[in-house]
C-alpha cells in the first residue's frame, strides 16, 4: 500500500498554476527521488501535501487516507516530517534545542536526542553551540536529526546536497540509506545525481509542473540524465 500519494494533483501559487496533473506514490519502506532542473516545481509537490500550495485538481493521500493536503502543524504529528530545502535550523537555539523542536509526543519509535547523537556524533560534540555556528554539513545533519525526532513514517529531503562538498555529500547518501535500511521511507528531492544513484530505487523526473519520466533507477538512461539533471 502506498504511504504518500498524489494522484492527478494540479496545485498553484495564487493564480500561477505550477504542478499539471502529477501523479506518484512512495510505499512503505521504499527510497523514491524527484529529480528535475532549478524551478520545475519539486518543491511545490512537498508544499501541496502541506498545504502551503493550493490542491486544485486531484487529490493527496497519506497512509492510506484521502487528506486533501496534510497540514504543516500536523504532518510530524502524521508521521511526515520534511527537511526543507535550506535546513532552516532556528537561529539562537542551540543544537540540542533544535533536535527538541523536532519531536512530535505522540509519535513513538527509536529515535530521541541520544539516538540522533549516535547516528550524527559531532551533533553531541556540539550540542550546547548555536545551531547556526556549524558548518553547512553539519547543520544538514541537525536538520535530518530535528525531523527524525518525530519519529516519521516518511522523511522527505529537499535538495539536502545543496551547498556541501561532496564528500560530505557522500557520508549523507550512507546516512540515508543507513534510515531507509531501519525502515523509514525516503522521498528524495535532488538535482545531485550521485546522491540520488546512491540513496534511491526508483524516481520521477519532473519538467515544467508535470511528471515526464518515471521508473526503476537502474533504468534512468543518460539521455534522460543529462536533458533533465545535472551529472
Ligand atoms: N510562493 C510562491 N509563490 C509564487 N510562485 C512560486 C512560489 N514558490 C515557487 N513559485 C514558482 O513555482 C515554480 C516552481 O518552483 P519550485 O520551488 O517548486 O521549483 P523547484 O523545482 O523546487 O526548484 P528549485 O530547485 O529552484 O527549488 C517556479 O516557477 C517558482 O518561481
Amino acid at each position: 500500500m502506498s504511504l504518500l500519494e498524489l494522484d492527478g494533483v494540479d496545485a498553484a501559487y495564487g493564480r500561477a498554476r505550477v504542478l499539471h496533473d502529477v501523479s506518484l506514490a512512495v510505499s512503505r519502506g521504499e527510497r523514491v527521488a524527484i529529480l528535475g532542473r532549478n524551478g520545475v516545481g519539486k518543491t511545490t509537490v512537498v508544499n501541496t501535501c502541506l498545504g502551503l500550495a493550493a490542491l486544485k485538481k486531484g487529490h493527496v493521500a497519506f497512509g492510506g487516507k484521502r487528506v486533501g493536503t496534510i497540514r504543516t502543524f500536523s504532518a510530524a504529528r502524521a508521521g511526515l516530517s520534511v527537511v526543507p530545502q535550506g535546513r532552516r535550523i532556528v537561529p539562537g537555539l542551540t543544537v540540542r534545542e533544535n533536535l527538541h523542536l523536532g519531536a512530535a509526543p505522540n509519535r513513538k519509535g527509536p529515535w530521541t536526542v541520544e539516538a540522533v547523537f549516535g547516528l550524527f556524533p559531532i551533533l553531541r560534540e556540539r550540542a550546547e553551540t548555536p545551531g547556526t555556528a556549524m558548518s553547512g554539513g553539519q547543520q544538514q545533519m541537525l536538520a535530518i536529526g530535528r525531523a527524525l525526532m518525530a519519529n516519521p513514517d516518511l522523511l522527505i529531503l529537499d535538495e539536502p546536497s545543496e551547498g556541501l562538498a561532496p564528500v560530505v555529500v557522500d557520508e549523507l547518501g550512507d546516512n540515508l540509506v543507513k534510515l531507509a535500511d531501519a525502515g523509514t521511507s525516503i522521498l528524495l528531492i535532488e538535482q545531485n545525481f550521485g546522491l540520488v544513484r546512491k540513496v534511491a530505487e526508483r524516481y520521477y523526473v519532473l519538467s515544467k509542473g508535470a511528471v515526464v519520466e518515471a521508473g526503476q533507477l537502474a533504468g534512468l538512461s543518460m539521455e534522460s540524465l543529462k536533458k533533465h539533471v545535472a551529472v
